[in-house]
C-alpha cells in the first residue's frame, strides 16, 4: 500500500487511550524518525486518499485520537534542537521535535538549570499534544500551557504538496491562534519552541478544610493567595483538600510530602478493590466507602489553621501528582465567580442523587483555575505587556486560542480580581480495574449545571453535549453527543476562522481523520453541511 512508509510504519498496531477508555486498529500506524518522514507520510495519505489521525502520548480519554485509517505518533520524533537563554537571564526558549514528551524535556530542562513555567497533573504529554486540547494547571498567575509557547512549525497538507508554516504571533498570527488549540485537525505540529525559566522548586502546604468553610469563608481570598493552587473536593466527606505551592530558595532543602498507606501500591490496589465493589456490586456503598477512605487517608480532622503537609520539591515534580486509576473526566472552564453558586448545586445534586439511588459520584472532584486574560500584545519580552500580573512568569504568547473554552473575560488587571479568572470544575469517575462505571445521568446533570453559568468543555475530555436529533435510547451510557448545537454561538467568528484555515490548508481534508469527533463538536462542517 504505501511501501515508502514501511521502515516507519506498522500494519498491525492497535491505539489506544491511556485510560483504555477507547481503542482502535489502524490499518497503518506511523512513527517517523525525521522531517522528511513525516512529509512523506503526507504526500503518500494525500495520493492514497488516506486522512492521518495525529497522537501524543493518547492521554485524551475520548474517542479524539480514535481512526481506522492511518494514525501517526511521533514518539521518536523527540529531540531537543537549541536552548536560546536570554540575556537578561530571566528565561529560555527551547525549540524541540514535537513529539518529545513533557517529562524527557523537563529532565533535560533541569541538567540545564531550567524549568517550564505552569504544568496540569502530568507530564505524559507530547509537546503538541499538551497544547492541541488546552491543557492547562492551576493558577491565578499562568493561563493555558500554551501560553508558554513561542512559535511552532506546523506541516499542512496544503494544496498541491504539502507546506511548512512558521507559526508565531509575529508570522501567520490567525494559523497560530488556530494551531494552539487545534485538535490535530489544522495539520502536524512538527516543532514547538517553549518559553522556559531557571529552574525552580515548589514550597506546597496540603491542609484539610471542610466544604463549607472552603465555599463561604475561604473562597473569596484563596485564589491568588498562592502561585498554584487545587482544591480536591470529596463531597460525601463534605471535605476538601487544599493544595497550595509557591517559589522557594533554591537552597531550602527538598522534601518529600508526608505519605501513607494509600500512597503505596498495596493500598492503591486496595483503594481500587473498594471503588470495584461499588461500581460492579454495590453502588450504594460508595459514599461509605469514599468517605471511610477519605478518614484513613487524609482524617476528617481540619488543617487549615496549621502548616499541613509541607513539601518542598522540583517545580514539575510538585505539579504532577498521582492521578490514581484508569478514569472517565468531564471538565468544563466557566467564570470563576460563578464557583460558590455552582459548587452549592452541584452537592445538592450529589446528595440527592444518593439519597434517590439515583447515580453516585467518585471523588476528588477537581477545582482549578487559571487566568486566560490576555493583552493580545505581540511583543512578550516586556513584562508591561503581559496579560496576566505574573510572578516571573514570562509568557511565550499573549494571544487567545481560536477555540479556547475558558470564558473571555476581558485584559488582565493588576491586581488580579476574581471577575478575570477562570474556575475549572473535573468530574472524575474511575474505571476501577478497566472496569466502566455508568456516567450519563451525573454527566448529563453536571453539564447542565454549568453550562447554565457559561461553562464550555475541555475538548480532551468525556463530555456528553446534546444530541437534538438523536434519541436518548439510542445512545450508550456515556456516548459523546457533540457541541455541534451550541457552537456558533459559543465562538462565532473565532470558529468561522478556523473552519476557513483548515479548509485553506488541508482542502483535501488529509487531517480530517476520525471525523465524526470533529463533526458532533462543530470543528468542522459536516458532510450533509457542505452538500
Ligand atoms: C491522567 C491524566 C491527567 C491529566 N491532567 C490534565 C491536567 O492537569 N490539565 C489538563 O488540562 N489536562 C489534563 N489531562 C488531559 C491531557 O493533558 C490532554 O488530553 C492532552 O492533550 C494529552 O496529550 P497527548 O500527548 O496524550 O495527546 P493525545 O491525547 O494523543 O492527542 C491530543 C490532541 O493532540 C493532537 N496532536 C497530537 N500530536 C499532534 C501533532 N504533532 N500535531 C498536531 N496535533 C497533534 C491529537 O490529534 C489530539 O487532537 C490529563 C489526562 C490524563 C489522562
Ligand atoms: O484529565 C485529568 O485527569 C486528572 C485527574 O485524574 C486531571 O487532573 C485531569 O485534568
Amino acid at each position: 500500500m504505501a511501501d515508502r512508509l514501511a521502515p516507519f510504519s506498522f500494519a498491525n498496531r492497535t491505539h489506544r487511550t491511556w485510560a483504555g477508555t477507547f481503542r482502535c486498529k489502524p490499518q497503518l500506524y506511523i512513527q517517523p524518525r525525521t522531517a522528511e518522514e513525516i512529509r512523506d507520510a503526507v504526500v503518500e495519505a494525500k495520493r492514497l486518499n488516506k486522512t492521518l489521525m495525529l497522537t501524543g502520548s493518547g492521554h485524551s480519554p475520548s474517542t479524539l485520537t480514535m481512526s481506522d485509517e492511518w494514525i501517526m505518533n511521533l514518539d521518536i520524533f523527540n529531540k531537543v534542537l537549541s536552548i536560546e537563554r536570554h540575556e537578561s537571564g530571566k528565561f529560555a526558549d527551547v525549540t524541540v521535535e514535537a513529539g518529545i514528551r513533557i517529562y524527557q524535556l523537563t529532565e533535560i530542562l533541569a541538567a540545564e538549570g531550567l524549568a517550564i513555567q505552569n504544568l496540569g497533573s502530568i507530564s505524559e504529554q507530547s509537546a503538541a499534544g499538551i497544547i492541541s486540547t488546552g491543557t492547562h494547571g492551576s493558577s491565578a498567575y499562568h493561563g493555558l500551557v500554551s501560553e508558554q509557547i513561542v512559535k511552532f512549525t506546523l506541516l499542512c497538507s496544503g494544496k498541491a504538496d504539502p507546506e511548512t508554516i512558521e507559526c508565531s504571533p509575529g508570522d501567520n498570527l490567525d494559523l497560530f491562534r488556530a494551531g494552539l488549540l487545534s485538535v490535530g485537525k489544522l495539520g502536524i505540529i512538527t516543532h514547538v519552541t517553549l518559553r522556559v525559566v531557571p529552574a525552580y522548586n515548589l514550597k506546597s502546604r496540603q491542609q484539610i478544610v471542610s466544604f463549607d468553610r472552603f465555599v463561604d469563608e475561604l473562597w473569596p481570598t484563596v485564589w491568588t493567595s498562592s502561585e498554584f493552587i487545587r482544591v480536591w473536593w470529596y463531597p460525601y466527606s463534605d471535605r476538601c483538600v487544599l493544595w497550595r505551592a509557591d517559589k522557594c530558595k533554591q537552597e531550602e532543602p527538598l522534601r518529600e510530602p508526608i505519605n501513607n498507606f494509600y500512597g503505596t501500591t498495596l493500598g492503591r490496589f486496595f483503594y481500587e478493590s473498594l471503588l470495584w465493589l461499588a461500581v460492579k456490586v454495590y453502588p450504594s456503598l460508595t459514599p461509605s466507602i469514599e468517605r471511610w477512605v477519605f478518614k484513613h487517608q487524609y482524617g476528617f480532622e481540619e488543617s487549615i489553621n496549621s502548616e499541613g503537609n509541607v513539601a518542598v520539591q522540583r517545580s514539575d515534580l510538585a505539579l504532577n501528582m498521582d492521578c490514581l486509576f484508569s478514569q472517565f473526566v468531564n471538565e468544563w472552564a466557566m467564570p470563576l465567580t460563578e464557583g460558590p453558586k455552582v459548587l452549592r448545586q452541584l452537592e445538592t445534586i450529589i446528595k440527592d442523587a444518593a439519597k434517590n439511588n439515583s447515580f453516585y459520584v467518585h471523588a476528588p472532584f477537581e477545582v482549578r483555575i487559571s487566568n486566560t486574560a490576555v493583552s493580545g500584545s505581540t511583543d512578550t519580552i516586556n513584562p508591561d505587556n503581559y496579560s496576566v500580573p505574573h510572578l516571573g512568569t514570562v509568557p511565550g504568547n499573549t494571544v487567545r486560542p481560536l477555540l479556547d473554552g475558558t470564558p473571555k473575560l476581558g485584559a488582565a488587571t493588576t491586581p488580579i480580581t476574581y471577575d478575570k479568572l477562570t474556575l475549572y470544575l473535573n468530574a472524575t469517575v474511575y474505571r476501577p480495574f478497566g472496569f466502566d462505571c455508568p456516567i450519563d445521568k451525573w454527566y448529563r446533570t453536571f453539564e447542565d449545571t454549568v453550562a447554565a453559568v457559561g461553562g464550555k468543555p475541555h475538548w480532551a475530555k468525556n463530555f456528553l453535549g446534546t444530541f437534538d436529533d438523536k434519541p436518548a435510547s439510542t445512545l450508550t451510557d456515556g456516548e459523546m453527543r457533540g457541541l455541534k448545537p451550541t457552537m456558533d454561538s459559543w465562538f462565532g467568528d473565532d470558529l468561522t476562522l478556523f473552519k476557513t484555515l483548515r479548509e485553506t490548508h488541508d482542502p483535501q481534508g488529509t487531517f480530517l481523520s476520525g471525523r465524526h469527533w470533529a463533526e458532533i463538536n462543530g470543528f468542522v462542517s459536516s458532510v450533509t453541511d457542505i452538500v
